[in-house]
C-alpha cells in the first residue's frame, strides 16, 4: 500500500518554532558538497537548508567551492578541506569532516561531489563512522556504485535520494528497469540495506526500510532542471537536522520542494523557472500553514 502525501499531513510533522530557541537548538546541518565543475551544487544545496529552518548550516568543501559560495551566501559558516588536483574534495579530509560533523545534528554528502577515488575514500569513509543522521545525495550514491554493501555497515540513519539513472547505476540495473517498476526499486532498496530511499521523478516515492511507502502529489516538470535535485537535499538535511526522524524529513521536503515549484510555474512559467526560484514561494506554504 501507498500512502499520498498532503499537506496537513506533512505540517503535522513540522513543529511551530517554539519561542525559547536558540541557534544551537534550531538545527544544526552540516553539508559536504561541491567542486571546480560543480560550484553551484553547494550554493543549491545550501540554499535550500537554509531557508527550510536550520539554526545553523555550515558548508565544508574545497577552497575554491568556499570562496565562490562567499559571492552568493552571507549566512553560512565554511569549512574549507584540502582538494585533489582536479578541483575535488581529497580523501585526507575524511577525518576532518566526522570530527567537526561530530558536533551537528545531521549531514547532507554528495551534491556536486564529482567522482574519483578520492570521492569513494571520502564518502566511505564517512558512511563508515558518521553517527548522526545522514543524505547521500548525486556523487555520494555514485560513489557506492562498485561496493553497495557497505550500507549495511553504516552505524546511522541513511537518506538516499536517487533519481533513475542513480538508482540503477547503485543496484546495477537499467533506467528502463527501475522506471517500469518505481515502487518495487524502491521497497527493495529501504529493505536490503535498511535506508531510507527517495527516488525522484514525478510523483517521488519515500520508501522506508519498515515497509511505509509515501507518493509525493507536488510539483511539475520545471523541477527538470539541473540543480533542482541539490535544493531538495538541503531541504531534507535541514528538517532531519531539526529532529524529524528520517521518513518525514523525506517526506516533508519532498512535497515542499514540490509545492513551492508549483507556486514558481504559476508565476514563472514551467519554461522560465529556475531551480533557485522555488525557494522565493517557499515561505508562502509555510505561513498559510501558521508557521
Ligand atoms: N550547478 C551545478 O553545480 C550543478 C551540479 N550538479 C551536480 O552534478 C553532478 C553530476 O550531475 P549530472 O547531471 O552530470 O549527472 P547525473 O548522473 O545526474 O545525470 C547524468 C545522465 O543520467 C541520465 N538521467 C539523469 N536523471 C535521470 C532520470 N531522472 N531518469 C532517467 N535518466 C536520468 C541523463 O541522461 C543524464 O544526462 C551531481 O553531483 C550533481 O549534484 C547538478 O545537480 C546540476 C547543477
Ligand atoms: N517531471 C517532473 N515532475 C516533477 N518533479 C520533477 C520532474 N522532473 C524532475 N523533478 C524533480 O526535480 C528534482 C531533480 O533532481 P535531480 O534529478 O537530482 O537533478 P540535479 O541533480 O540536477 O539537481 C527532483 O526533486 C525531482 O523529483
Amino acid at each position: 500500500m501507498r500512502t499520498l502525501l498532503d499537506e496537513k499531513t506533512v505540517f503535522s510533522h513540522i513543529p511551530p518554532k517554539a519561542d525559547d530557541l536558540h541557534k544551537g537548538s534550531a538545527g544544526k546541518l552540516y553539508l559536504v558538497a561541491g567542486s571546480r565543475s560543480f560550484r553551484g551544487a553547494a550554493v543549491l544545496a545550501t540554499m535550500g537548508a537554509l531557508r527550510s529552518g536550520c539554526g545553523y548550516v555550515s558548508l565544508a568543501s574545497t577552497p575554491e567551492v568556499c570562496d565562490n559560495i562567499s559571492h552568493h551566501l552571507i549566512t553560512p559558516t565554511l569549512s574549507v578541506l584540502p582538494e585533489n588536483a582536479e578541483g575535488r574534495i581529497s580523501r585526507s579530509a575524511a577525518q576532518t569532516v566526522l570530527r567537526e560533523a561530530a558536533g551537528y545534528g545531521a549531514m547532507v554528502l554528495g551534491c556536486g561531489l564529482g567522482l574519483d577515488a578520492d570521492t569513494e575514500a571520502l564518502v566511505r569513509g564517512v558512511l563508515l563512522h558518521f553517527e548522526g543522521p545522514l543524505v547521500l545525495d548525486a556523487d555520494g550514491i555514485n560513489a557506492l556504485a562498485r561496493g553497495i554493501d557497505i550500507l549495511r555497515e553504516a552505524p546511522t540513519k541513511v537518506i538516499l535520494t536517487p533519481h533513475e539513472g542513480e538508482m540503477a547505476r547503485l543496484c546495477r540495473s537499467t533506467i528502463e528497469a527501475v522506471h517500469r517498476d518505481r515502487e518495487g526499486a524502491a521497497r527493495t532498496l529501504a529493505k536490503d540495506y535498511g535506508v531510507w530511499v527517495v527516488l525522484k521523478g514525478p510523483h517521488t516515492l519515500i520508501a522506508s526500510p519498515d515497509g511505509q511507502l509515501l507518493e509525493n502529489t507536488s510539483g511539475n516538470s520545471g523541477l527538470a532542471k539541473g540543480g533542482s535535485g541539490d535544493i531538495l537535499s538541503g531541504m531534507i538535511g535541514s528538517l532531519l537536522a531539526q529532529g524529524l526522524d528520517p521518513l518525514w524529513a523525506a517526506a516533508c521536503g519532498v512535497y515542499l520542494h514540490g509545492a513551492a515549484a508549483d507556486l514558481t510555474a504559476r508565476r514563472m512559467s514551467r519554461y522560465c523557472m529556475q531551480p533557485p526560484d522555488l525557494l522565493d514561494d517557499l515561505p508562502e506554504i509555510f505561513i498559510r500553514n501558521g508557521r
